[in-house]
């Protein structure tokens, strides 16, 4: 085990379960039908309950579904990395109802959390400014380039590229940039992540196989790189992506052929479809018939760049490109009514760019006079998508955002809209089917709801709900809290004075391997006054690394957000940040630990975040984790499967089965096993972590162990006043109380609907 990293909380799913009134019970949403009544008779008593925090806290918690995981340290980075993270929240500082995207009362979409589905997309208009500028500083050191710096090439804030300026952009520019496999690679897998992190959950790539021959490169060259990229993305992560081939209006007959051809030879590599695109100015596109006749008749897919420029809008080339019989159509900008006709008729998937039509200034005024608005009436299936958003920096979601500022869409109708991308995909059946699980995530409103706090004393009270509809719901990160902070203290300690112990040991098997000594078990005693000790922060820094540059990043994204009492706690982290990277003597290090954990102190006494630790029962930590696998194997195993544990309780003799913990590292089971069948229990649990879609969609367990209820709940009422505040700020000070019938109807509706 990776010594300090603790998850504290795990994975769980809540419904719109809240509070019935006493402190700290708990309701698990019923999934399936026939609880209507039930839950508004439930909602109803929630609503009335000025402790639900469910309601105070999160507005109207509305969709049964939700994923909370709950993190330290590394982990963060970990998930984000992996993009299982769609949006990030904070228990101890972050309003929720900020990313409570799917509250029926909120005003506020989180669209970074909307499950999107990206159709037009071109590779190489999609690196980051940063990406390329890394690719440069490589470049530059190595003596490769003669470049400017992308960051002065293409500065921040400039988006304003137009038809004339864009398109040299890529040949003078971008192409001599990346111009070998390694930065073909790089820029690629950072593409895929960028995509990934905005929360796109299926992507449809394009790009113009290039030989680069300075390299040695060839087309086909190139495009194995980019599969291999792609392949071994959509192997590691949650969003699937498929490749389409594009055929570059400069492009001769023979070559646009040679296009067809590759994706032909590719096509089981994933590639599902080819495009043409490239200047509008430029080209006959009649000499492409062959081409996409060829492709259609292997069964490829086709989109095609429509209507973009005046010079690329007459009826003839219009007539012309509609007789290759593209599946979908791209921009669709300048197209005379006869052609809207057909368009119409034919239903044709439209992929739609707000950002890189008004940048570019290829329609006339602007967000507001896109042709969006006159599309969406028409029935055709609109694939909202960024185009180049390297180049335009608008991200998808924020091309949802956009849409919402200036189309006034509500949430059902983002809904749709989000939605309707799906069966206008490229991909197989099997692609669109898994889509369609995400449907049932904007069906169902994906509520996100933080892990309302679980008795720590009652885990067999959950209500276990087997699952056997689609998984609705994301996970949600949450920033360590600092009790995790000094749980992971404890445990680096533990090691620390089980040292010599190889990391993968476990506490447990430590304590008792060291004849019970207490004194240096992991556990601890409740009453006992928890301090984060100098130790503790060393030893936390030290093992776990943390803060990493990632989470540095994120961390900086909060401090900027201005929200006081989140940045209370994100400078902190930034402190330790600083104590981590920048010092060079021990001295010095120890002296900016003890100046952490003044600040510590300070925020606390400064913004009532309760920095320093809570109390936390590691019995129940065990308990939570034990019944935690239970759940877990009997969806695997069937509901009458028996996990042989020998034993109960914590520590001492006796213990040689006891399950002592079960933590994710990055994905990792953390366990510690003692037999043959805990070993069979590690396996099984790695296996579903590891096969995480699949399992999560089809297994997945309202597992919740809110090991920290208390001081979940300590925090939100200490915060209150503030958030109540902000809330009538954010809601029109519309009062609580008259929410509650709004939300009643509202809930009623839904459910009617
Ligand atoms: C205004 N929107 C657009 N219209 C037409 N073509 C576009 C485009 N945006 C990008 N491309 C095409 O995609 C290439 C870059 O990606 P790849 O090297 O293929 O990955 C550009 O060279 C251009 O031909």
């Amino acid at each position: 085990m990776r010594p300090g990293i603790r998850t504290q909380e795990f994975c769980g799913e809540l419904g719109p379960g809240r509070p019935t009134g006493g402190a700290g019970s708990l309701v698990l949403q019923q999934f399936g039908g026939g609880k209507r009544a039930d839950q508004r008779q439930r909602r109803r008593k929630i609503s009335g309950s000025p402790d639900s925090w469910g309601r105070k806290v999160l507005g109207v918690p509305d969709g049964p579904h939700s994923i909370v995981a709950v993190a330290t340290g590394q982990m963060l980075d970990r998930y984000w990395a992996s993009g299982t993270v769609l949006s990030l929240c904070d228990i101890e500082g972050c309003p929720l109802y900020h990313h409570q995207p799917w509250s029926l009362n909120s005003p506020e979409m989180d669209f970074r959390s909307l499950p999107k589905i990206e159709l037009h997309a071109h590779l190489s208009g999609s690196i980051s400014r940063e990406s390329l500028h890394d690719v440069w500083v490589d470049k530059i050191k190595k003596g490769q380039t003669t470049l400017r710096d992308p960051l002065e090439e293409m500065p921040a804030g400039k988006f304003d590229y137009d038809l004339e300026t864009f398109f040299p952009l890529f040949s003078k520019y971008i192409y001599n940039l990346c111009n070998d496999s390694a930065s073909l690679a790089f820029t690629t897998q950072s593409v895929l992540q960028d995509f990934q992190r905005d929360g796109v959950i299926y992507l449809e790539l394009r790009t113009t196989p290039r030989a680069i021959p300075s390299a040695n490169i060839t087309k086909d060259d190139y495009l194995k790189t980019i599969l291999d990229c792609i392949q071994s993305f959509n192997a590691s992560s949650s969003m699937k992506t498929n490749l389409i081939l594009s055929i570059d209006r400069r492009n001769d007959e023979a070559t646009a052929l040679q296009v067809v051809d590759l994706a032909i030879a590719y096509r089981p590599q994933g590639v599902v479809g080819v495009d043409l695109c490239g200047d509008p100015a430029v080209g006959d596109v009649s000499i492409f018939q062959p081409a996409f006749e060829k492709a259609a008749q292997h069964g490829l897919k086709i989109t095609i760049h429509f209507a973009e420029a005046p010079q690329s809008s007459t009826p003839k080339e219009l007539w012309t490109l509609l007789s290759f019989k593209p599946d979908r159509i791209g921009h669709v900008i300048n197209v005379p009514e006869d052609v809207k006709e057909e368009i119409k008729k034919r239903k044709l998937g439209l992929e739609l760019c707000l950002s890189c039509n008004v940048h570019a200034k290829m329609i006339t005024g602007t967000f507001g006079d896109h042709h969006f608005g006159w599309w969406k009436e028409t029935g055709c299936p609109i694939a909202l998508s960024t185009d180049d958003v390297g180049v335009f920096g608008s991200s998808l979601s924020n091309e949802y955002a956009l849409i919402v500022e200036h189309f006034g869409l509500d949430r059902a109708e983002i809904c749709e809209l989000a939605r309707d991308a799906i069966d206008i995909i490229f991909g197989s059946e099997e692609d669109k089917e898994r889509e369609g699980s995400f449907q049932i995530w904007i069906n169902d409103k994906c509520s996100c709801q933080v892990a309302d706090a679980i008795p720590q004393d009652k885990p067999t009270e959950l209500q276990h709900q087997p699952i056997n509809q689609p998984l609705g719901g994301r996970f949600y990160l949450f920033l360590p809290e600092t009790q995790f902070l000094s749980q992971a203290c404890r445990n680096t300690l533990s090691i620390n004075h089980n040292h010599g112990h190889d990391h993968n040991h476990n506490h447990k098997q430590s304590s008792s391997s060291n004849n019970g000594d207490e004194e240096e078990d992991w556990q601890y005693d409740m009453d006992e006054p928890e301090e984060m000790s100098l130790d503790n922060l060393l030893h936390y820094i030290g093992y776990t690394g943390f803060p990493s540059q990632e989470a540095a990043h994120i961390l900086t994204r909060y401090i900027e957000s201005g929200d006081t009492p989140k940045a209370g706690k994100v400078s902190l982290y930034m402190h330790l940040l600083k104590n981590a990277s920048d010092t060079t003597s021990n001295e010095e290090f120890e002296d900016r630990v003890m100046q952490t954990i003044r600040l510590c102190d300070e925020i606390t006494n400064e913004t009532g975040n309760c920095l320093l630790p809570h109390e936390h029962d590691a019995e129940d930590h065990f308990k939570h984790a034990r019944w935690d696998v239970e759940q877990m194997c009997k969806v695997k195993f069937g509901e009458n499967y028996q996990i042989p544990w020998n034993t109960a309780g914590n520590g001492g003799e006796g213990q040689q089965n006891q399950l002592v913990g079960v933590d994710f590292d990055g994905g990792r089971l953390q366990y510690q096993p003692r037999g043959a069948n805990e070993w069979q229990l590690v396996e099984t649990f790695m296996e579903l972590l590891t096969q995480k879609p699949e399992f999560l969609k089809e297994a997945f367990v309202p597992v919740i162990a809110a090991r920290n209820a208390e001081a979940v709940r300590r925090a939100a009422v200490a915060r209150d006043a503030i958030r109540s505040n902000q809330m009538a700020a954010q809601f029109g000070g519309m009062s609580f109380g008259r929410n509650d019938v709004e939300e009643e109807d509202a809930d009623e509706a839904m459910y009617d609907g």
